[in-house]
Protein backbone atom coordinates (compact mmCIF):
# COMPACT_ATOMS: atom_id res chain seq x y z
CA UNK A 1 0.00 0.00 0.00
CA UNK A 2 1.33 2.99 -0.84
CA UNK A 3 1.53 6.58 1.23
CA UNK A 4 -1.72 7.79 -0.49
CA UNK A 5 -3.64 5.07 0.12
CA UNK A 6 -2.75 5.02 3.95
CA UNK A 7 -3.71 8.53 4.07
CA UNK A 8 -6.97 8.01 1.52
CA UNK A 9 -7.92 5.03 4.57
CA UNK A 10 -7.35 6.98 7.08
CA UNK A 11 -8.92 9.78 5.74
CA UNK A 12 -11.96 7.65 5.32
CA UNK A 13 -12.17 6.13 8.56
CA UNK A 14 -11.65 9.42 10.25
CA UNK A 15 -13.49 12.69 10.05
CA UNK A 16 -11.00 15.51 9.12
CA UNK A 17 -11.74 17.13 11.72
CA UNK A 18 -10.91 14.31 14.31
CA UNK A 19 -7.91 13.24 12.74
CA UNK A 20 -5.50 14.22 15.76
CA UNK A 21 -7.08 12.11 17.57
CA UNK A 22 -7.28 9.17 15.59
CA UNK A 23 -4.34 7.16 14.16
CA UNK A 24 -5.87 4.04 14.04
CA UNK A 25 -4.30 1.46 15.85
CA UNK A 26 -3.94 -2.28 16.08
CA UNK A 27 -5.41 -3.08 19.05
CA UNK A 28 -3.25 -5.29 20.96
CA UNK A 29 -3.51 -3.99 24.04
CA UNK A 30 -0.42 -2.86 26.21
CA UNK A 31 1.86 -3.86 28.18
CA UNK A 32 5.22 -1.72 27.96
CA UNK A 33 8.61 -0.81 27.98
CA UNK A 34 11.15 0.99 29.07
CA UNK A 35 14.29 3.20 30.08
CA UNK A 36 17.15 4.89 30.63
CA UNK A 37 20.54 4.62 28.99
CA UNK A 38 21.98 3.53 25.89
CA UNK A 39 25.18 1.30 25.83
CA UNK A 40 28.13 1.31 23.15
CA UNK A 41 29.11 -2.49 22.58
CA UNK A 42 32.53 -1.67 22.06
CA UNK A 43 35.97 -1.85 23.32
CA UNK A 44 37.16 1.52 22.75
CA UNK A 45 38.49 2.91 25.72
CA UNK A 46 39.89 -0.23 27.15
CA UNK A 47 43.12 0.06 28.61
CA UNK A 48 45.67 -2.30 28.09
CA UNK A 49 45.37 -3.89 31.67
CA UNK A 50 41.56 -3.84 31.22
CA UNK A 51 42.57 -5.77 28.29
CA UNK A 52 43.97 -8.39 29.22
CA UNK A 53 41.82 -9.31 32.31
CA UNK A 54 39.02 -8.95 29.77
CA UNK A 55 41.02 -11.96 27.86
CA UNK A 56 41.14 -13.88 31.21
CA UNK A 57 37.62 -13.35 32.09
CA UNK A 58 36.92 -14.84 28.41
CA UNK A 59 38.85 -17.58 28.93
CA UNK A 60 37.13 -18.29 32.33
CA UNK A 61 33.59 -17.94 31.06
CA UNK A 62 34.26 -20.00 28.00
CA UNK A 63 35.40 -22.89 30.11
CA UNK A 64 32.52 -22.35 32.45
CA UNK A 65 29.92 -22.23 29.23
CA UNK A 66 31.60 -25.49 28.11
CA UNK A 67 31.51 -27.13 30.75
CA UNK A 68 28.02 -26.23 32.00
CA UNK A 69 26.73 -26.84 28.98
CA UNK A 70 27.93 -30.57 28.60
CA UNK A 71 25.87 -31.34 31.63
CA UNK A 72 23.46 -29.21 32.51
CA UNK A 73 21.83 -28.74 35.91
CA UNK A 74 20.82 -26.66 38.11
CA UNK A 75 24.48 -26.57 40.00
CA UNK A 76 26.59 -24.59 38.07
CA UNK A 77 30.01 -23.59 38.90
CA UNK A 78 31.30 -20.05 37.48
CA UNK A 79 32.69 -16.77 37.26
CA UNK A 80 30.31 -14.59 39.31
CA UNK A 81 31.48 -10.62 39.19
CA UNK A 82 32.36 -8.62 36.07
CA UNK A 83 36.05 -8.75 35.57
CA UNK A 84 36.08 -5.81 33.01
CA UNK A 85 33.23 -3.60 32.11
CA UNK A 86 34.81 -2.27 29.68
CA UNK A 87 33.35 -4.03 26.42
CA UNK A 88 29.69 -3.31 27.33
CA UNK A 89 29.21 0.06 28.87
CA UNK A 90 26.24 1.18 29.27
CA UNK A 91 25.73 5.10 28.66
CA UNK A 92 24.70 7.39 25.46
CA UNK A 93 28.07 8.65 25.77
CA UNK A 94 30.41 5.68 24.93
CA UNK A 95 33.45 7.22 25.83
CA UNK A 96 32.08 8.65 29.31
CA UNK A 97 31.18 5.25 29.86
CA UNK A 98 34.38 3.46 28.68
CA UNK A 99 35.96 5.52 31.04
CA UNK A 100 34.29 4.65 33.81
CA UNK A 101 34.01 1.03 33.35
CA UNK A 102 37.85 1.39 32.83
CA UNK A 103 38.14 1.38 36.46
CA UNK A 104 38.24 -2.47 37.57
CA UNK A 105 35.45 -3.56 38.88
CA UNK A 106 36.79 -6.78 40.76
CA UNK A 107 37.56 -9.32 40.68
CA UNK A 108 35.91 -12.06 40.91
CA UNK A 109 34.98 -14.27 42.88
CA UNK A 110 34.73 -17.36 40.72
CA UNK A 111 32.40 -19.09 43.17
CA UNK A 112 30.89 -22.20 42.95
CA UNK A 113 27.10 -21.80 43.26
CA UNK A 114 24.57 -24.60 43.96
CA UNK A 115 21.56 -22.71 42.58
CA UNK A 116 18.57 -23.41 43.73
CA UNK A 117 16.22 -21.49 42.10
CA UNK A 118 13.44 -20.09 43.69
CA UNK A 119 10.17 -20.22 42.61
CA UNK A 120 7.48 -17.23 43.77
CA UNK A 121 3.99 -17.67 43.77
CA UNK A 122 2.36 -14.66 42.73
CA UNK A 123 0.89 -12.23 44.88
CA UNK A 124 -1.99 -10.30 44.88
CA UNK A 125 -1.34 -6.43 44.32
CA UNK A 126 -2.98 -5.15 47.01
CA UNK A 127 -0.74 -7.26 49.36
CA UNK A 128 2.38 -5.34 47.71
CA UNK A 129 4.93 -3.68 50.46
CA UNK A 130 5.48 -0.51 50.05
CA UNK A 131 9.38 -0.50 49.58
CA UNK A 132 8.47 -1.15 45.87
CA UNK A 133 8.41 2.26 44.69
CA UNK A 134 11.41 3.18 43.29
CA UNK A 135 12.02 -0.19 41.69
CA UNK A 136 8.60 -0.67 41.11
CA UNK A 137 7.12 0.02 37.41
CA UNK A 138 5.18 3.75 37.96
CA UNK A 139 2.44 3.02 36.07
CA UNK A 140 -0.81 2.79 38.32
CA UNK A 141 -2.97 1.06 37.03
CA UNK A 142 -4.39 -2.05 37.56
CA UNK A 143 -2.97 -4.83 35.27
CA UNK A 144 -5.81 -6.71 35.01
CA UNK A 145 -7.97 -3.51 33.44
CA UNK A 146 -7.26 -3.58 29.90
CA UNK A 147 -7.51 -0.08 28.45
CA UNK A 148 -10.16 0.73 26.15
CA UNK A 149 -9.93 1.34 22.37
CA UNK A 150 -10.08 4.57 22.46
CA UNK A 151 -7.83 4.93 25.89
CA UNK A 152 -5.01 3.14 23.82
CA UNK A 153 -5.28 5.22 20.92
CA UNK A 154 -5.09 8.67 22.54
CA UNK A 155 -2.44 6.70 24.41
CA UNK A 156 -0.46 6.20 21.21
CA UNK A 157 -0.89 9.29 19.42
CA UNK A 158 0.25 11.39 22.35
CA UNK A 159 3.49 8.49 22.76
CA UNK A 160 4.31 9.53 18.97
CA UNK A 161 3.87 13.48 20.08
CA UNK A 162 7.40 14.50 19.92
CA UNK A 163 8.45 12.26 16.85
CA UNK A 164 5.74 13.38 15.27
CA UNK A 165 6.27 17.32 16.75
CA UNK A 166 10.15 17.14 15.71
CA UNK A 167 9.76 15.28 12.76
CA UNK A 168 7.39 17.50 11.21
CA UNK A 169 8.75 20.91 12.32
CA UNK A 170 12.44 19.97 10.94
CA UNK A 171 10.58 18.47 7.32
CA UNK A 172 8.87 22.40 7.40
CA UNK A 173 11.93 24.29 8.65
CA UNK A 174 13.70 22.50 5.69
CA UNK A 175 10.91 23.46 3.67
CA UNK A 176 10.69 26.94 4.49
CA UNK A 177 14.11 27.65 3.31
CA UNK A 178 12.79 26.08 -0.04
CA UNK A 179 13.44 28.07 -3.58
CA UNK A 180 14.06 25.35 -5.53
CA UNK A 181 15.40 22.19 -5.97
CA UNK A 182 19.54 21.80 -6.77
CA UNK A 183 22.14 20.72 -4.76
CA UNK A 184 22.02 22.65 -1.93
CA UNK A 185 18.34 21.34 -1.47
CA UNK A 186 19.78 17.55 -1.35
CA UNK A 187 22.65 18.40 1.11
CA UNK A 188 20.10 20.15 3.41
CA UNK A 189 17.54 16.90 2.98
CA UNK A 190 20.27 14.50 3.48
CA UNK A 191 21.59 16.83 7.10
CA UNK A 192 17.87 17.37 7.56
CA UNK A 193 17.05 13.12 7.59
CA UNK A 194 20.33 12.23 9.43
CA UNK A 195 19.13 14.91 12.18
CA UNK A 196 16.04 12.36 12.39
CA UNK A 197 17.66 9.97 12.68
CA UNK A 198 16.63 8.00 9.45
CA UNK A 199 20.52 6.82 9.12
CA UNK A 200 23.03 7.73 6.70
CA UNK A 201 22.21 4.82 4.27
CA UNK A 202 18.13 5.82 4.25
CA UNK A 203 19.10 9.25 3.75
CA UNK A 204 21.46 8.64 0.65
CA UNK A 205 19.22 6.23 -0.35
CA UNK A 206 16.40 8.58 -0.25
CA UNK A 207 18.12 11.32 -1.73
CA UNK A 208 19.08 9.66 -4.83
CA UNK A 209 15.75 8.20 -5.73
CA UNK A 210 14.69 11.78 -5.34
CA UNK A 211 16.27 13.35 -7.50
CA UNK A 212 14.65 11.09 -10.08
CA UNK A 213 11.42 11.54 -8.93
CA UNK A 214 11.13 14.93 -8.29
CA UNK A 215 11.98 15.65 -12.43
CA UNK A 216 9.44 13.20 -12.90
CA UNK A 217 6.82 14.16 -11.28
CA UNK A 218 7.78 17.55 -12.05
CA UNK A 219 7.42 18.27 -8.35
CA UNK A 220 7.90 22.98 -7.74
CA UNK A 221 6.03 23.83 -5.16
CA UNK A 222 6.83 23.40 -1.49
CA UNK A 223 3.52 21.58 -1.16
CA UNK A 224 4.57 18.97 -4.26
CA UNK A 225 8.54 18.38 -3.08
CA UNK A 226 7.08 17.72 0.40
CA UNK A 227 4.49 14.94 -0.99
CA UNK A 228 7.48 13.56 -3.47
CA UNK A 229 9.63 13.66 -0.30
CA UNK A 230 7.16 11.94 2.53
CA UNK A 231 5.72 9.53 -0.32
CA UNK A 232 9.97 8.43 -1.63
CA UNK A 233 10.37 7.84 2.21
CA UNK A 234 7.21 5.72 2.70
CA UNK A 235 7.99 3.50 -0.64
CA UNK A 236 11.70 2.95 0.27
CA UNK A 237 10.29 1.84 4.15
CA UNK A 238 7.50 -0.59 2.62
CA UNK A 239 10.31 -1.58 -0.12
CA UNK A 240 12.82 -2.76 2.95
CA UNK A 241 10.29 -4.44 4.97
CA UNK A 242 8.99 -6.86 2.62
CA UNK A 243 8.64 -10.30 4.17
CA UNK A 244 9.10 -8.89 8.22
CA UNK A 245 6.42 -10.75 10.16
CA UNK A 246 5.56 -8.01 12.87
CA UNK A 247 3.70 -10.55 14.81
CA UNK A 248 5.02 -12.51 17.91
CA UNK A 249 5.75 -15.73 16.84
CA UNK A 250 3.69 -18.55 19.30
CA UNK A 251 4.15 -22.45 19.77
CA UNK A 252 1.57 -24.71 18.30
CA UNK A 253 1.38 -26.41 21.37
CA UNK A 254 3.03 -26.22 24.98
CA UNK A 255 4.58 -22.93 25.90
CA UNK A 256 6.23 -19.74 24.24
CA UNK A 257 9.20 -18.95 25.28
CA UNK A 258 10.42 -15.01 24.67
CA UNK A 259 14.11 -14.19 25.53
CA UNK A 260 14.64 -10.25 25.74
CA UNK A 261 17.92 -9.45 24.98
CA UNK A 262 19.58 -5.67 24.97
CA UNK A 263 21.84 -3.48 26.80
CA UNK A 264 21.67 -2.35 30.41
CA UNK A 265 18.28 -0.15 30.83
CA UNK A 266 17.05 -0.51 27.58
CA UNK A 267 14.21 -1.47 29.44
CA UNK A 268 14.13 -5.12 29.09
CA UNK A 269 12.65 -5.72 32.63
CA UNK A 270 10.18 -2.73 32.27
CA UNK A 271 9.33 -3.87 29.00
CA UNK A 272 8.37 -8.19 30.32
CA UNK A 273 6.36 -6.43 32.89
CA UNK A 274 4.07 -4.76 30.44
CA UNK A 275 4.38 -7.39 28.12
CA UNK A 276 2.80 -10.11 31.49
CA UNK A 277 0.27 -7.92 31.92
CA UNK A 278 -1.05 -7.85 28.42
CA UNK A 279 -1.20 -11.52 28.30
CA UNK A 280 -2.32 -12.07 31.88
CA UNK A 281 -5.24 -10.01 30.90
CA UNK A 282 -5.90 -12.06 27.71
CA UNK A 283 -5.96 -15.20 29.50
CA UNK A 284 -2.71 -16.84 29.51
CA UNK A 285 -0.35 -18.75 32.00
CA UNK A 286 2.57 -16.71 32.16
CA UNK A 287 6.14 -17.31 33.94
CA UNK A 288 8.88 -15.16 34.18
CA UNK A 289 12.79 -16.21 34.21
CA UNK A 290 14.68 -13.52 36.16
CA UNK A 291 18.12 -14.63 33.97
CA UNK A 292 19.56 -11.30 35.01
CA UNK A 293 21.83 -12.19 38.10
CA UNK A 294 24.27 -10.14 37.45
CA UNK A 295 23.03 -6.75 37.96
CA UNK A 296 22.12 -5.99 41.32
CA UNK A 297 18.51 -5.74 42.14
CA UNK A 298 17.40 -7.03 38.72
CA UNK A 299 15.90 -9.95 39.95
CA UNK A 300 13.92 -7.85 42.52
CA UNK A 301 12.94 -5.44 39.98
CA UNK A 302 11.05 -8.08 37.95
CA UNK A 303 9.73 -9.85 40.93
CA UNK A 304 8.07 -6.74 41.78
CA UNK A 305 6.73 -6.65 37.99
CA UNK A 306 5.71 -9.96 38.76
CA UNK A 307 3.75 -9.00 41.92
CA UNK A 308 2.12 -6.48 40.64
CA UNK A 309 0.96 -8.26 37.29
CA UNK A 310 -0.10 -11.39 39.22
CA UNK A 311 2.38 -13.66 37.46
CA UNK A 312 5.01 -16.50 38.85
CA UNK A 313 8.48 -15.81 38.24
CA UNK A 314 11.57 -18.11 38.84
CA UNK A 315 14.74 -16.62 40.31
CA UNK A 316 18.34 -17.66 41.26
CA UNK A 317 20.82 -16.33 43.92
CA UNK A 318 22.99 -12.83 42.48
CA UNK A 319 25.34 -13.60 40.35
CA UNK A 320 24.51 -16.79 40.66
CA UNK A 321 24.37 -19.06 36.75
CA UNK A 322 21.84 -17.73 35.06
CA UNK A 323 21.60 -20.45 32.54
CA UNK A 324 20.37 -22.64 35.68
CA UNK A 325 17.85 -19.93 36.29
CA UNK A 326 16.36 -20.83 32.62
CA UNK A 327 16.60 -24.33 33.30
CA UNK A 328 14.45 -24.29 36.05
CA UNK A 329 12.38 -21.87 34.55
CA UNK A 330 11.59 -23.97 31.57
CA UNK A 331 11.04 -26.92 33.44
CA UNK A 332 8.50 -25.66 35.82
CA UNK A 333 6.75 -24.02 32.35
CA UNK A 334 6.71 -27.32 30.70
CA UNK A 335 5.54 -29.17 33.94
CA UNK A 336 2.66 -27.14 34.79
CA UNK A 337 1.51 -25.78 31.22
CA UNK A 338 2.38 -22.25 31.39
CA UNK A 339 1.26 -21.04 27.90
CA UNK A 340 4.20 -18.15 27.81
CA UNK A 341 7.79 -17.94 29.42
CA UNK A 342 9.43 -14.33 29.46
CA UNK A 343 13.35 -14.91 30.21
CA UNK A 344 14.76 -11.65 31.21
CA UNK A 345 18.85 -11.71 30.68
CA UNK A 346 21.82 -9.64 31.65
CA UNK A 347 22.85 -6.35 29.28
CA UNK A 348 26.03 -6.30 30.68
CA UNK A 349 28.67 -8.85 31.36
CA UNK A 350 32.15 -9.02 32.07
CA UNK A 351 32.54 -7.91 28.13
CA UNK A 352 30.88 -8.84 24.80
CA UNK A 353 31.62 -12.42 24.46
CA UNK A 354 30.72 -13.21 27.60
CA UNK A 355 27.41 -11.82 27.56
CA UNK A 356 27.11 -13.39 23.98
CA UNK A 357 28.00 -16.64 25.07
CA UNK A 358 25.86 -16.48 28.02
CA UNK A 359 22.91 -16.06 25.74
CA UNK A 360 23.84 -18.90 23.37
CA UNK A 361 23.93 -20.97 26.31
CA UNK A 362 20.56 -20.03 27.83
CA UNK A 363 19.32 -20.44 23.90
CA UNK A 364 20.87 -24.20 24.13
CA UNK A 365 19.05 -24.98 27.17
CA UNK A 366 16.09 -23.76 25.84
CA UNK A 367 15.89 -25.44 22.47
CA UNK A 368 17.13 -28.55 24.06
CA UNK A 369 14.15 -28.72 26.57
CA UNK A 370 11.27 -27.41 23.81
CA UNK A 371 12.63 -27.95 20.15
CA UNK A 372 11.45 -24.85 18.76
CA UNK A 373 12.04 -22.58 21.21
CA UNK A 374 12.81 -19.87 21.91
CA UNK A 375 10.47 -18.30 19.51
CA UNK A 376 11.22 -14.87 19.53
CA UNK A 377 14.39 -13.62 20.48
CA UNK A 378 13.04 -9.71 21.12
CA UNK A 379 15.88 -7.04 21.13
CA UNK A 380 15.74 -4.27 23.33
CA UNK A 381 16.45 -1.19 22.30
CA UNK A 382 16.12 2.60 23.57
CA UNK A 383 14.94 5.30 21.09
CA UNK A 384 15.95 7.90 22.61
CA UNK A 385 19.79 6.74 21.88
CA UNK A 386 19.53 7.07 17.87
CA UNK A 387 22.69 5.69 16.04
CA UNK A 388 24.02 3.92 19.17
CA UNK A 389 20.92 1.72 19.22
CA UNK A 390 21.73 1.15 16.38
CA UNK A 391 25.05 0.35 16.18
CA UNK A 392 23.85 -2.11 19.26
CA UNK A 393 21.37 -3.89 17.57
CA UNK A 394 23.94 -4.37 14.39
CA UNK A 395 26.42 -6.35 17.47
CA UNK A 396 24.02 -8.37 19.27
CA UNK A 397 22.29 -9.26 15.54
CA UNK A 398 25.57 -10.71 14.62
CA UNK A 399 26.26 -12.68 17.80
CA UNK A 400 22.63 -14.03 18.38
CA UNK A 401 19.37 -14.62 16.02
CA UNK A 402 17.56 -11.52 17.00
CA UNK A 403 13.95 -12.48 15.75
CA UNK A 404 12.00 -8.78 16.71
CA UNK A 405 13.13 -5.17 18.19
CA UNK A 406 11.02 -3.68 20.77
CA UNK A 407 11.53 -0.12 20.49
CA UNK A 408 11.13 1.36 23.91
CA UNK A 409 10.66 5.01 25.41
CA UNK A 410 9.66 6.07 22.21
CA UNK A 411 7.65 8.66 23.71
CA UNK A 412 10.91 10.46 24.64
CA UNK A 413 12.75 10.91 21.27
CA UNK A 414 11.88 13.71 18.90
CA UNK A 415 13.33 11.33 16.14
CA UNK A 416 11.65 8.68 15.29
CA UNK A 417 13.42 8.15 12.00
CA UNK A 418 15.07 5.75 14.36
CA UNK A 419 11.94 2.96 12.96
CA UNK A 420 13.34 4.02 9.16
CA UNK A 421 16.50 2.87 10.15
CA UNK A 422 16.26 -0.13 12.10
CA UNK A 423 14.05 -1.38 9.22
CA UNK A 424 16.26 -0.42 6.11
CA UNK A 425 19.89 -1.54 8.20
CA UNK A 426 18.55 -4.22 10.76
CA UNK A 427 15.79 -5.93 8.45
CA UNK A 428 14.55 -6.37 11.55
CA UNK A 429 10.57 -5.87 12.22
CA UNK A 430 9.73 -3.25 15.08
CA UNK A 431 6.81 -5.40 16.93
CA UNK A 432 6.06 -3.54 20.00
CA UNK A 433 6.96 -0.17 21.17
CA UNK A 434 7.00 1.33 24.67
CA UNK A 435 5.52 4.67 25.06
CA UNK A 436 5.98 5.43 28.61
CA UNK A 437 6.51 4.12 31.73
CA UNK A 438 3.60 2.63 32.71
CA UNK A 439 2.14 -0.92 32.47
CA UNK A 440 -0.50 0.44 30.20
CA UNK A 441 2.45 2.06 27.79
CA UNK A 442 3.08 -1.09 25.75
CA UNK A 443 2.14 -1.17 21.87
CA UNK A 444 1.88 -3.42 19.22
CA UNK A 445 3.76 -1.69 16.73
CA UNK A 446 1.93 -1.25 13.29
CA UNK A 447 4.45 0.77 10.60
CA UNK A 448 1.87 1.91 8.42
CA UNK A 449 -0.18 3.46 11.74
CA UNK A 450 3.41 4.88 12.70
CA UNK A 451 4.14 6.47 9.59
CA UNK A 452 0.18 8.17 8.98
CA UNK A 453 1.39 9.43 12.89
CA UNK A 454 4.44 10.80 11.62
CA UNK A 455 3.42 12.77 8.61
CA UNK A 456 0.14 13.39 9.29
CA UNK A 457 -0.59 17.11 8.86
CA UNK A 458 2.13 17.51 6.40
CA UNK A 459 0.59 15.53 3.46
CA UNK A 460 -2.10 16.95 1.39
CA UNK A 461 -4.42 13.83 0.30
CA UNK A 462 -7.57 15.16 -2.62
N1 LIG B 1 9.61 6.96 29.03
C1 LIG B 1 9.79 5.64 28.96
N2 LIG B 1 10.55 5.04 29.91
C2 LIG B 1 10.72 3.72 29.82
C3 LIG B 1 10.12 2.97 28.76
N3 LIG B 1 10.50 1.67 28.94
C4 LIG B 1 11.29 1.63 30.07
N4 LIG B 1 11.42 2.85 30.60
C5 LIG B 1 12.23 3.21 31.79
O1 LIG B 1 13.60 2.89 31.51
C6 LIG B 1 14.30 2.54 32.70
C7 LIG B 1 15.11 1.25 32.51
O2 LIG B 1 14.25 0.21 32.24
P1 LIG B 1 14.58 -1.29 32.66
O3 LIG B 1 13.41 -2.08 32.30
O4 LIG B 1 15.09 -1.34 34.03
O5 LIG B 1 15.79 -1.58 31.68
P2 LIG B 1 16.60 -2.95 31.54
O6 LIG B 1 16.96 -3.07 30.11
O7 LIG B 1 15.86 -4.08 32.14
O8 LIG B 1 17.87 -2.63 32.37
P3 LIG B 1 18.77 -3.67 33.17
O9 LIG B 1 17.87 -4.40 34.10
O10 LIG B 1 19.73 -2.76 33.87
O11 LIG B 1 19.41 -4.54 32.16
C8 LIG B 1 13.22 2.43 33.76
O12 LIG B 1 13.24 3.63 34.50
C9 LIG B 1 11.92 2.34 32.97
O13 LIG B 1 10.81 2.84 33.68
C10 LIG B 1 9.33 3.64 27.76
O14 LIG B 1 8.80 3.08 26.80
N5 LIG B 1 9.20 4.98 27.93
Amino acid sequence: MGLFDIFRRHKKETPASDHAASTSLTTAASASASTTVAASLSTSGSTSQQASVASASTERSSSVSQSASSSLSTSVSQAAAPLSQSSLSASTSGLASASSAASLSTVAAHQSTTLAASVSPAVPSSELPDETAGQAPSGEESTTTAPSEDQQEKKYDRGLEKSRTGFGARLNRFLANFRHVDEDFFDDLEDMLIESDVGYDMAMKLSDSLREEVKLENAKSKQEVSNVIIEKMVDLYEEAGQGENPDLRMAAEGPTVIMFVGVNGAGKTTTIGKMAALFKRQGKKVLLAAADTFRAGATEQLDVWAQRDGVDIVTGPENGDPAAVVFDAVQKAKREDYDVLFVDTAGRLQNKVNLMNELAKMKRILTREIPDAPHEVLLVLDATTGQNALNQAKLFKQSTDVTGIVLTKLDGTARGGIVFAIRNELHLPVKYVGLGEKVDDLQKFNASDFVYGLFKGLVEVD
